[in-house]
């Protein structure tokens, strides 16, 4: 535990909080170099109650702002992040490890583009009614929930953080988010955005913190109505357990384990260049990363070959430079994947490239950077192609049918995305139909309409975002029936 004056604070009633100086504070660490370069506040109930406090204070005026006063708010935030894309884009390079152009291109845009959307999205948010013949008419009221907390991740830390923030002040609630204290730094920036744009005081309050820590309590909170969470399986189901016994809303968006299946009458090089962003995007830290590649026996080992040379060609090294892969996000990650590895090749997988720690010359050689890794002869049974790994790792292995494909695909406890590669429509859309998997992508790999249902089937997660599905989620409908007889 470390006290410094410069550091990143809350942001509670529409002011950025320095920590007092007996506040605990976490380090914030850059991956790429592996050096502690700020740090943050680790908040404690005192600063929970506080953020209640001004949520309570800020509600009654924003649930009664005509929805599009409310849409003026975000699109004003929308337009002040697009304004400071460069400092934005190169904040989350530096605090997450990922290329700085991915963060340029993806990141920050996506980040504005969730609030110009909700903006939008609530402006034409409709109820339904229901007629029964001639005798009466049903009508559905949508309220605000009230406080709602969002918990977001470290590995698309902006962009998902406003997805899940944008809807739920969208459609009238105010907002506690806490961000992945691994990457808070961005998180930070919004505050101040949000102050410039002149959102009212304790609509957004952003708590920093440990997930143990203030994650858990904002759960518990009796007064926050739901929790729209992503993150991994693990923390999910212990959020569900504390969430329970009050019967909170909750949308979970967790982990993946995503097939990629590869046909022989595909678009070879769309493939190949799908196949390989699939699996390695962002140092293979998406949830939708596709780790299990399936590629049709006939073939098979020239796929392979054409795949391993095009990995052999990604440039690896410093964020803040060209390049297609930077550093995972922190050491204990780094590790984790590394042990992932190393149980694969205990289990017999043979590994075709990568499957080391990258040691990278200059400002990066204390970085946690992972060479690409294939791994080939592994059974679907086996702990690599059951496990989460998140890292930019992947199996692959033959199929013989469209049968087994299927039976492959399906063959883990996860159902968040898949990938389908293939010319024959006819097949694409019968395996679409019977893949267990919230989102099927067919000869494309994470093309986002924001106003599509998102969230998986089995572990990966309860419930969707995106679209409409969000606007529910963060709404409680009542019907009201009216007898005109
Ligand atoms: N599906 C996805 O998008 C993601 C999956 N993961 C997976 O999860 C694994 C673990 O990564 P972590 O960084 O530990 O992710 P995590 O799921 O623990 O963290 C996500 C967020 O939840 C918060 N949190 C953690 N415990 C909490 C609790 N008990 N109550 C409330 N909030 C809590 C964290 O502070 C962070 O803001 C990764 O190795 C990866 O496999 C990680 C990030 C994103
Ligand atoms: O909404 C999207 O486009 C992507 C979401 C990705 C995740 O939820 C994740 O990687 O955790």
């Amino acid at each position: 535990m470390t006290t410094l004056n410069n550091c990143i604070g809350n942001f509670i009633g529409g002011e950025i909080i320095q920590p007092a100086a007996d506040a605990s504070l976490l380090e914030n660490i850059e991956p790429a170099t592996g050096q502690v370069y700020g740090h943050l506040i680790d908040s404690d109930n005192a600063d929970l109650e506080a953020a209640v406090a001004a949520a309570e204070g800020a509600l009654p005026h924003w649930r009664a702002l005509e929805p599009d006063q409310r849409a003026r708010h975000l699109e004003r935030i929308a337009d002040l992040i697009e304004e400071n894309l460069d400092t934005l884009a190169e904040a989350e390079s530096r605090d997450n490890g990922k290329p700085l152009a991915l963060a340029r291109r993806v990141d920050i845009p996506r980040a504005a583009a969730n609030f110009r959307f909700f903006a939008r999205a609530i402006t034409q948010f409709a109820s339904e009614s229901h007629a029964m013949d001639g005798r009466a008419i049903n009508y559905t009221l949508r309220a605000p929930l009230g406080i709602v907390g969002c918990i977001s991740p470290w590995n698309l830390p902006l962009y998902l953080f406003t997805w899940k923030i944008a809807p739920a002040l969208a459609a009238g609630n105010c907002v506690i988010a806490k961000p992945s204290e691994v990457t808070p730094t961005t998180a930070g920036m919004l505050a101040d955005i949000c102050r410039r744009a002149g959102l009212p005081a304790g609509v957004l309050n952003i708590l920093h913190g440990r997930g143990n820590g203030i994650g858990s309590a904002l759960v518990a909170h009796p007064k926050i109505k739901a929790i729209s969470f992503t993150g991994g399986t693990a923390t999910g189901a212990r959020i569900a357990a504390a969430a329970a016994p009050s019967f909170k809303k909750l949308s979970l968006e967790l982990g993946g384990k995503n097939p990629t299946l590869v046909f022989a009458d595909c678009d070879w090089e769309k493939t190949l260049d799908g196949v390989l962003r699939a699996a390695l995007t962002n140092q293979g830290q998406i949830c939708l990363c596709g780790s299990r590649i399936y590629v049709e026996a006939s073939i098979y080992a020239e796929f392979k070959a054409a795949l391993l040379e095009r990995v052999a060609k990604l440039r690896i090294g410093d964020p803040l430079t060209e390049v297609d892969q930077g550093a995972l996000v922190s050491a204990a990650h780094m590790d984790k994947v590394l042990n992932a590895i190393a149980q694969a090749k205990e289990d017999g997988g043979q590994i075709l490239c990568g499957g080391e720690r990258l040691q990278i010359d200059g400002r990066c050689r204390d970085g946690y950077f992972v060479a690409p890794t294939l791994i080939e002869g592994l059974p679907i049974d086996c702990r690599t192609n059951q496990k989460e790994i998140f890292g930019p790792v992947a199996t692959i292995q033959p199929f013989s049918d469209e049968k087994e494909a299927l039976q492959l695909a399906n063959g883990t406890g996860y159902g968040l995305a898949t990938s389908l590669w293939s010319q024959n429509l006819s097949r694409c859309h019968r395996l679409a139909e019977q893949l267990d998997f919230g989102i099927v992508w067919i000869n494309c790999w994470m093309q986002r309409d924001l106003r599509t249902p998102f969230g998986g089937m089995k572990n990966s997660g309860v419930g969707r975002e995106g679209g409409w599905e969000a606007l529910r989620f963060f709404t409680e409908a009542k019907n009201v029936c009216v007898d005109y007889t």
